[in-house]
């Protein structure tokens, strides 16, 4: 059976109604280091607990990863993304809403799971993410920013 995880791609705006020709300066994504393993980056997500639904996961990741409640973004259902890929040899499907901050200056606080976070501008979003699927799914998220909201 295949492991299942929910979470959110957060993402913020420096600068309230800026020109979609000047977004690259002004979005920003959320990343989280992990304090075990590869240390990898990743946005806040986590395993879907026993008859818990997919999006009440993501919320309750975000808030014990990043220390933010769903009260501090606005959750946009219609950019809805799955993400597959096998982990120690098992299959894993990772379900992910984009979110986007009310307030930019919000504090970030870690749980004991991550080490460090960082708002990076989409090339280094991708960068650090490193798996092409996730870089795929941010690039989809800044298209839709431009494009939809
Ligand atoms: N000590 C220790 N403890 C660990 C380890 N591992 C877990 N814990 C414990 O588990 C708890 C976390 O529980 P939750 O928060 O509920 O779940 P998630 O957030 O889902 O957690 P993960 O970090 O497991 O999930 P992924 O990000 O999916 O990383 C899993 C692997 O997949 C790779 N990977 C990531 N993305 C992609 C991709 O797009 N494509 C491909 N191809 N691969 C990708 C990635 O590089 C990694 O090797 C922690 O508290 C720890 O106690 C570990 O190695 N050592």
């Amino acid at each position: 059976m295949s492991v299942r995880a929910c979470g959110l791609i957060i993402f913020r705006r420096l600068l309230p109604d800026v020109s979609a020709q000047k977004a690259a300066n002004n979005i920003e994504f959320l990343l989280l280091q992990t304090s075990y393993g590869i240390h990898h980056w990743t946005p806040p997500k986590g395993h879907v607990d026993y008859g818990e639904d997919d999006l009440t996961t993501a919320l309750r990741e975000t808030e014990e990863e990043a220390g933010l409640q769903a009260s501090q973004f606005t959750v946009i259902k219609e950019f809805q993304k799955e993400l597959s890929y096998p982990v120690k040899d098992k299959p894993k499907t990772v379900i992910y809403w984009l979110a986007e901050m009310k307030d930019a200056t919000a504090e970030i606080k870690l749980s004991h799971e991550h080490q460090a976070f960082s708002w990076l501008k989409l090339p280094e979003a991708c960068k650090l993410s490193g798996y092409p699927q996730m870089q795929e799914v941010l690039k989809e998220a800044y298209e839709f920013i431009c494009t939809k909201l």
